[in-house]
């Protein structure tokens, strides 16, 4: 049996004290009471857990629930689930309704409920829980298909290709291609097939859904920062913005501010937009390694984008638009995460394990990202970041500007 140390059993004492406190103002403050009693209640397992209890957990239970899920998906489960205002329901019924082998079914069943993604109500009965009723939406369930298919594979193989390689730390694509054993990079590799396109672009914006945007009231001065713009004249161009979200929560959140709004992407983003779809939005084809069409935008617009890229091709990107500034009046405005020195956040910093992973990209510190906007001759004039926010926005401008 395990007994946890002395020191280990105050710390847990301390963390429930501190949970119960937090929980009194949990309704009353706002998302960031609620992330600090996720993160406490998450330290409170980690310093109960037995050492054989976390690796049974990352090594079983934790690669069985994504498994279980990701066949849930393609089964149509989580919506059977949900029938009937969410009745519950038992294996057979379930078996018979997603037309599986009801030994699977029940065997499944079994672990989502133990993993807390379904509700076991009574022995072999099993309701929906939230979680399950969000995963029957495709802009959640697309999530789990593009992060189980395209991108966790990369990480079961890091190990393998480390090795192979010294544990050189990769600076391209080539774990990724290694463990897909194909010669596309993942760029290529989703543009290859459409469902995992859709996947792709529904994953980008469900990421970016119920978090502060810098658009939000509080985060960037958006009234203040991007005035002067005369109608006809473009406010943003938002470079790489896949099918548009961005751009359509600004047109919906600021509305009042003049000028137009251009989303470039690849021709099979910007292709997969259903006409009438974007609203206010010209919707254009560009290569932002190519030079950059529209000059003198008040703000060219990067989300997600420059933590794809090693610092070469950043440079690269970044000097496209560094050609079409205008002197005095363009910005370039990033929205991305700042790696903390300390206590980095675990989004963070599984996505920039991801990002090596897939690209041999990184998450940047603000040290990392002043060395490369400065290297093109650029300089960052401001960081913002909202409250309760895990991404920035780092707005550029030319080094000779004030
Ligand atoms: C990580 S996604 C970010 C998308 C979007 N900005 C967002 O935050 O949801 C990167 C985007 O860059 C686009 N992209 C990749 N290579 C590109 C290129 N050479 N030119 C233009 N867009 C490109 C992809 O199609 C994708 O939409």
């Amino acid at each position: 049996m395990f007994s946890p140390a002395a020191e280990q059993v105050d710390r847990a004492s301390l963390l429930i004290k501190d949970l119960s406190s937090l929980q009194t103002s949990l309704l009353e403050t706002g998302d960031s009471t609620r992330q600090e009693m996720i993160a406490k209640a998450r330290a409170l397992i980690s310093t109960l857990e037995a050492p054989m209890e976390s690796i049974l957990w990352m090594g079983w239970a934790e690669p069985a629930r994504t498994a279980t899920i990701r066949i849930s998906i393609d089964i149509g489960l989580f919506e059977k689930l949900a029938a009937d205002d969410g009745k519950a329901k038992n294996s057979q019924q379930l078996a018979d309704a997603t037309k599986t082998d009801s030994a699977l079914i029940g065997r499944m069943l079994k672990h989502l409920a133990s993993m807390f993604i379904i509700r076991e109500t009574l022995q072999d009965t099993y309701a929906p829980t939230p979680l399950s009723n969000a995963l029957t939406d495709q802009i959640f369930y697309d999530g789990v298909i593009f992060t189980f298919d395209a991108q966790l594979p990369s990480h079961a193989r890091l190990p393998a290709y480390l090795r192979s390689t010294n544990h050189i730390i990769p600076t391209d694509g080539s774990v990724f291609k290694y463990s897909h054993k194909s010669e596309l990079g993942i760029f290529e590799w989703i543009a290859a097939d459409p469902r995992m396109q859709t996947a792709f672009q529904n994953h980008m914006a469900g990421y970016s859904m119920g978090r502060p945007h810098w658009m939000d009231d509080g985060f960037y001065p958006v009234t203040e920062r991007l005035r002067g713009v005369g109608e006809g004249e473009v406010l943003i161009v938002d470079v790489g913005g896949a099918t548009g979200h961005d751009l359509a929560e600004f047109h919906d959140k600021a509305p009042t501010i003049s000028g137009r709004l251009i989303l470039q992407d690849q021709a099979q983003a910007i292709s997969s937009i259903r006409e009438g779809d974007r609203p206010g939005i010209e919707c254009t084809v560009h290569d932002f390694f190519t030079p950059q069409p529209v000059r003198g935008a008040k703000a060219y617009y990067m989300h997600s984008v420059l933590h794809d890229w090693s610092d070469d091709n950043a440079r690269k990107i970044l000097t496209q638009l560094k050609e079409a500034l205008k002197p005095g009046h363009s910005k370039i405005l990033i929205n991305e995460n700042v790696v903390s020195d300390q206590d980095a956040d675990w989004k963070i910093t599984s996505l920039d394990w991801t990002m090596m992973v897939c690209l041999g990209s990184c998450e940047r510190t603000e040290t990392q990202w002043r060395d490369l906007v400065v290297s093109v001759g650029l300089k960052i004039s401001g960081i913002w970041k909202g409250e309760g926010a895990t991404e920035s926005l780092i707005e550029i401008v030319l080094a000779d500007d004030a």
